[in-house]
Order: structure tokens, then sequence, then C-alpha cells
């Protein structure tokens, strides 16, 4: 049984289809990244995944259970089991490094301080960040901001981690370094990814399989290699940073 799975899930705002019968399903374990052109839907899909948005039409199933109409008080205790790592960290500017990362846990957990401060450092330091607990996110680096966020992110041992975008606008090395963080947390807390990213580099780097989202279905799911190899013609454009978004006259298999 998968542990996510989206079973025909339609999704428009108004007039614009959004999502549009889509089916995806993540494995427990996997670390799974989504890759789409620019507006194609991939953050939709990862609100639908966490609860923050509802299809139109479809199903939505975490470990089995239906959980498409779920209450919001139903998702605050299975959002427990995820960390979202989302696209400009969020964190809180006016808290240093140490109290953002400890945040969720006064939020969420009972520990006393000296637990707290235990697992605030734990988490730091599998982030590479350890002695910079003082630091206010405006004297931190845009990798390190990143990587603050991934620490606050698994400060609660979450299941599942959710990044999106987790390297637009840092420069290769720092690109580099996210990735080998995010592969790190993978090995040594045994969760399951899922990544949104516009860089192929860094998908090849932390996916052990690619799915790919263009006009709102998902066309393809395999492994890194199968997705070189694929000779449907969207990812072979997409391969070549040629993004086929709305090419009437062809169809989603590939052939013109
Ligand atoms: N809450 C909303 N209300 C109305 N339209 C929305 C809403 N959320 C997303 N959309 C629309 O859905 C489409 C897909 O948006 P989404 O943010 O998922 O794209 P994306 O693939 O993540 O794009 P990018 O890679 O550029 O971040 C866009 O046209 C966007 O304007």
């Amino acid at each position: 049984m998968s542990l996510i799975k989206l079973e025909n899930v339609y999704k428009s705002f108004g007039e614009k289809k959004v999502l549009n019968g889509l089916n995806l399903e993540i494995d427990k374990g996997e670390s799974l990244v989504i890759l789409g052109g620019s507006g194609t839907g991939k953050s939709v899909l990862l609100k639908h995944i966490i609860g923050l948005l509802k299809p139109d039409k479809g199903k939505v199933y975490i470990d089995g259970k239906d959980v498409t109409n779920f209450t919001k008080k139903d998702w605050y205790e299975i959002r427990k089991r995820f960390g979202m790592a989302f696209q400009e960290a969020a964190l809180f500017d006016f808290m240093n490094v140490y109290e953002n990362v400890a945040f969720p846990l006064r939020r969420h957990t009972n520990y006393t301080e000296k637990q707290i401060e235990k697992r605030v450092l734990e988490c730091l330091e599998l982030v590479g960040l350890r002695g910079n607990e003082k630091l206010l996110p405006s004297e931190l680096s845009g990798g390190m901001r990143r990587r603050a966020g991934f620490a606050r992110a698994i400060a609660l041992n979450p299941e599942i981690l959710l990044f999106d975008e987790p390297t637009t606008g840092l420069d290769p090395i720092l690109t580099d370094q996210i990735d080998t963080v995010i592969n790190d947390l993978r090995n040594s807390l045994d969760v399951t990814c899922i990544t949104i990213t516009h860089d192929m580099v860094s998908a090849f780097d932390i996916a052990d399989k690619i799915a790919m989202l263009y006009k709102g279905e998902i066309i393809f799911k395999g492994t890194p290699e199968e997705f070189m190899k694929s000779d449907l013609e969207v990812i072979k454009g997409f391969l070549k940073g040629r993004i086929c978004e709305e090419n009437e006259n062809q169809n989603i298999r590939g052939e013109v």
C-alpha cells in the first residue's frame, strides 16, 4: 500500500483547470521529485497532499485512509507527520536560529527547556548549522536560511518531508550543499521526501523517483535513468530546457 495516493484528482480555480484527473502514488521511504513547467500546478499538487487544498473531484489517501474530506482539526493531527520546508523558508525574522527551530517544539510538545535544547542542537547538527544558534535570519546567507528552515521542518521528527523549490535562487555551490543536506537528512532520518524543483541537476541528485506533471496529469513516474531515456516528447523537451507548455499540436504521450 502506498503512503500517499492521489486518485483522479481534479482542481480548478474559476475557469483555470489546474489538476485534471491526476493520479500519483508515493511509497514510504521514497524520495520523489516532481517536475513540471512553471505554473503547471506543482504547488497546488503539494497542497492537496497536506490538506491545504481540497480536490473538486477525486480522492486523497494517506496510509490507505481517505483524507479527502477531513476537517481542519483532523488535518492538524495528520500534519504533524509532515515537515514542510517551503520556498522562502518562512523563518520568523525576529527570532534567532535557535528560537526558530525551538518554535514547533514549544508549540506541539511538552518538552522541558533541556529537552528542547537537546533537540534544537541535534537538528542544527543534522543541517550543518551548529554554532549559529544566536544569528538572526537577516544575518544568514541564502543557503543557511534554507538549512535553518530544514532544521525547523525536522524538529518534530516528521515521517514525510516536503521541499518546495529548495534551491531556487541559490548559486550552484549552495545548490549542491542543499542537495547534500537533503540526502543526508533522508539517510539519517529514514523519511519519505517529496520535492518540487525546476533544477534538473538537483532533481538527479536527490530523486530516486521523478514524476512529471503536465497539463494537470502525471504523465511519467520512474527512476532518473528511466526519465533520461523516456521517449515522451514533453520530457525530451524538458531535458533540453524547452518547456512544452501549451502546444496543442502535440498530445501528452509525445506524438505530434
Ligand atoms: N489559491 C489559488 N487561487 C487561484 N489560482 C491559483 C491558486 N493557487 C494556484 N493557482 C493557480 O494555479 C496554477 C498553478 O499554480 P502553482 O503555484 O501550483 O504552479 P507551480 O507549478 O508550482 O508553478 P511555479 O513552478 O512557477 O512555482 C497557476 O495558474 C496559479 O495561478
